[in-house]
């Protein structure tokens, strides 16, 4: 018999309950004990469905309160001393360093949190020391959850971050030099030592995750891999046998490594992403070892198309036998919306086009049913074939005006009219800007009252003309608070968006959207990702109207606020029946008609937030990054470059790793950057300088994802570092990525703050 396997399981629960703990305990709302009874009983009920679904292999120790990487920092006790010695519970410790402590005489902020891998969900960084050492906490969390499932009568298998992974995903601290991966031998032990505990439980096999086989490595970790698995393959049957997971990419370029994993049980794949990577794989495999074919997508919610996925079974177990092949989610299921069953409103020939992680569950399980016993899934799989067919057939995929205009587009249609110096010149005059001048990147509290009045008007409690009504005072109340801060360039806030992605869906022809599909972003974060379905046009502004109305009221230059088309599109759910960059093209026309008509509207700043250019970057050197870039960049050039010289084009990027793709940024031409880079070293801002970057850049001074205000010291001494690296006229003061997580009170305490700090450099750089 073929089995059935899950990598990992959503966390946030059907009603994200996850999202609403966690939060109520963070306001003081519920006890720890509550919370932790509200993660047991999510972990049971998540266990429960892929039981009930007849997985035969469920993972445990894929829950998590915050984030997967950020347990095993705990669990490895490589908490940083500042979070120690505060000596908070260890949960308290756990989420101080998820999302900063401030309260109690306690100030410690946040460790960084980064993309995981090509995702839109966000890790903690493992953040290390020159003089790290590592220890096995106390009732270690793979174990106890281990046990909680068994207690209820599940088998698990435990899934674990693996040591070479944990290290490559890490950093040195601020002050300590430590490359992470000569720290394998001290961390390699401490797996041994849990991987024993897990044994001793009873785990008969865990799935270690080496996520990073699918980059380009340096030869340091390529040869960390050997050491490690040799050491578990040292302690025999006194742990649990071991499957090597990877995923989001192929591993044929790093198979200089698989001899290192000669003596795990098997490796997985994911095969949704690189389908040829099947035959080569196969012939790396020992002879008894096992190949999990991950077939079922962890990262989209399009049904699976069984005639592929059995093609593919089928392949793996001719070569392999029955026994040897495992039918798997492509990666965890983490990436995907909880159930369809929640969606009411979709359309219903759509609706059978859809698969979300419950349904997947199934997927697999049927699967592995079908791939040796089709007629006992025949059902099933008539079912599926029906709905491949649905899709294939239906005319809401195709509209001709749309690929009209496409076949229209020419490369002039790509640049500004001006080179930056000359547009700069008009800039200068239009918008008096001062030296030093200090923006924010857009939205603002996204308060409960926000909400609550969003959520009736979509019920239809209220109308549209009170909701425009009372979004109209949000907007006056942002611009009073920019007045009274002493900002610069002003935004209107995004009262009226639910999410910078979700709100241009809702307003877009070719796209569905939900009303439960969530995903987690990060921590308690989620997001509700539209999903194309067609081609891509925009029927009439979406964004005017507000912007328009902020600048009729404020003193200082508005700056109208977009999403660009490569983050639109990499944060909806895209379409895998069209190539990505025709699908990025299209979003590229919708907002370029945008850009043009908040600019006859007044709007003479406009920022295009593209913070999902990286994320969509290939993982690995080569065409296919080449490839990207060119349709990525020319998108975003696409979109903006329609405008007067004299307006002034902003773009955003929350991720501070841009040294690797410094040039896909100059490339857009943007008049003005914003990079999130607070919590970063300030010496990653010398590309600048290197490259002779021309243009304006305002890296943020800020960690917006922190509860915390940062005193106003902290701002000077940020901006004194950037000026090491950055021209005083070319440097902007901002945060690092908009204010909607966080409270009125932080905002106004912040932004005093930097402002205060500004202005104190502009005094200073003015006299000089
Ligand atoms: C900049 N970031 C974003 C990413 N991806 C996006 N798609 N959007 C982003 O902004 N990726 C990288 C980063 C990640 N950062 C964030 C930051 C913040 C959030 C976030 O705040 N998410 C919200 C949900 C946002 C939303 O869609 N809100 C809706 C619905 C609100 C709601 O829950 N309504 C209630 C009813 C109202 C009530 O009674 O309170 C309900 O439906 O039950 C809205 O505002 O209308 C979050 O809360 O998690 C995400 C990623
Ligand atoms: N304009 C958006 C950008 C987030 S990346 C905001 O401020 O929330
Ligand atoms: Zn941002």
């Amino acid at each position: 018999m073929v089995k059935s396997s899950v990598l990992g399981f959503p966390r946030m629960g059907v009603l994200r309950d996850l999202k609403k703990a966690n939060e109520a305990y963070w306001a003081d709302k519920i006890t720890q004990e509550a919370l932790l009874a509200e993660g047991k009983r999510l972990r049971l009920a998540h266990w429960k469905i892929q039981q009930e679904a007849g997985v035969d292999i469920i993972p445990s120790n894929d829950f998590s309160f915050y984030d997967h990487v950020l347990d095993h920092i705990q669990l490895f006790n490589a908490v940083p001393a500042r979070y120690t010695a505060q000596k908070l519970s260890p949960l308290d410790e756990y989420f101080a360093m998820g999302r900063g402590h401030q309260k109690a005489g306690v100030d410690v902020p946040a460790l960084e949190m980064v993309k995981w891998f090509d995702s839109n969900y966000h890790y903690v960084k493992p953040t290390l020391q020159d003089n790290q050492t590592f220890t096995l906490a106390a009732d270690p969390k793979p174990v106890r959850e281990f046990l909680e499932a068994k207690e209820a009568g599940i088998a698990t298998r435990p899934v674990l971050v693996g040591p070479v992974s944990f290290l490559a995903l890490g950093k040195a601290d601020r002050g300590s030099t430590v490359d992470p991966i000569t720290l394998l031998d001290k961390l390699v032990p401490v797996y041994v030592e849990l991987l024993k505990a897990l044994k001793a439980a009873g785990a008969e096999s865990v799935q270690i995750d080496e996520p990073v086989l699918v980059f380009d490595l340096r030869p340091e970790v390529k040869a960390a891999f050997k050491p490690a698995y040799e050491a578990f393959a040292a302690a025999g049957d006194a742990i649990p046998s071991i499957v090597v997971a990877t995923y989001f990419g192929d591993i044929v370029h790093n198979f200089d490594v698989l001899p290192a994993f000669a003596n795990v049980r098997g490796i997985h794949v994911d095969l949704v992403r690189n389908p040829e990577q099947l035959e080569p794989v196969i012939a790396q495999l020992g002879p008894n070892q096992i190949l999990s074919a991950g077939v079922v997508d962890g990262r989209n919610i399009w049904k699976n198309n069984f005639a592929k996925s059995l093609g593919l079974l089928q392949t793996a177990i001719k070569a392999l036998g029955p026994e040897r092949v495992i039918v798997a989610t492509s990666s965890s299921l983490l990436h995907t919306p909880h159930t369809l069953a929640s969606e009411k409103k979709l359309p219903a020939d759509v609706y059978e086009w859809f698969s979300f992680a419950v349904e997947k569950v199934k997927e697999v399980s049927i699967l592995a049913k079908a791939v040796t016993d089709p007629e006992a899934v025949r059902a099933e799989l008539d079912a599926n074939a029906a709905a491949m067919k649905s899709r294939a057939d239906s005319t809401r995929t195709n509209d001709p005006k749309v690929k009209e205009r496409q076949e229209q587009v020419t490369e002039e249609m790509h640049h500004r009219k001006s080179p930056f110096e000359s547009r700069y010149a008009e800039q200068k005059k239009h918008l008096s800007l001062p030296l030093f001048p200090t923006t924010t990147i857009g939205s603002f509290p996204q308060t409960s009252e926000i909400r609550i009045q969003r959520n009736k008007f979509t019920k239809g409690e209220i109308t549209e003309q009170e909701y425009d009504d009372f979004i109209k005072k949000e907007i006056d109340l942002a611009v009073q608070i920019q007045d009274e801060l002493g900002l610069d360039v002003y935004v209107h806030g995004e009262p009226e968006r639910n999410d910078m992605v979700q709100y241009f869906g809702e307003r877009l022809q070719g796209y569905v959207f939900t009303t439960h599909a969530w995903v987690q972003s990060y921590g308690s974060r989620c997001v509700r990702p539209p999903i194309i379905v067609g081609d891509i046009s925009r029927p009439a502004p979406m964004t005017v109207k507000e912007s328009k109305y902020a600048a009729s009221i404020s003193k200082k230059p508005m700056k109208g606020m977009l999403t660009g088309p490569v983050t639109c599109l990499r944060w909806s759910f895209p379409r895998d029946d069209v190539h990505q960059s025709v699908q990025c093209q299209q979003l590229a026309l919708a907002l370029r008609d945008e850009v043009l008509d908040l600019e006859k509207n007044g709007i003479f700043v406009i920022q295009v937030d593209e913070p999902a250019l990286r994320e969509g970057l290939p993982l690995r050197k080569g065409a296919e990054r080449d490839a990207y870039l060119k349709w990525a960049v020319n998108s975003f050039k696409l979109a903006t470059a329609g405008v007067e010289d004299s307006t002034q084009i902003h773009s955003h990027f929350c991720y501070s790793e841009f040294q690797d793709f410094f040039h896909a940024i100059a490339a857009l031409d943007a008049d003005v950057l914003s990079i999130e880079n607070s919590k970063s070293d300030a010496k990653l801002l010398k590309v600048f300088i290197d490259e002779a970057y021309p243009r304006h850049i305002g890296p943020g001074v800020y960690d917006i994802h922190s509860p915390r205000v940062p005193p106003e010291a902290e701002f000077k001494q940020r901006i004194q570092e950037m000026l090491q690296f950055l021209r005083p006229e070319q440097l902007w003061i901002n945060p690092d990525c908009g204010l909607k997580t966080r409270k009125w009170d932080e905002v106004k305490g912040a932004l005093t703050h930097m402002v205060n700090a500004a202005k104190q450099f502009r005094e200073q750089y003015t006299k000089a």
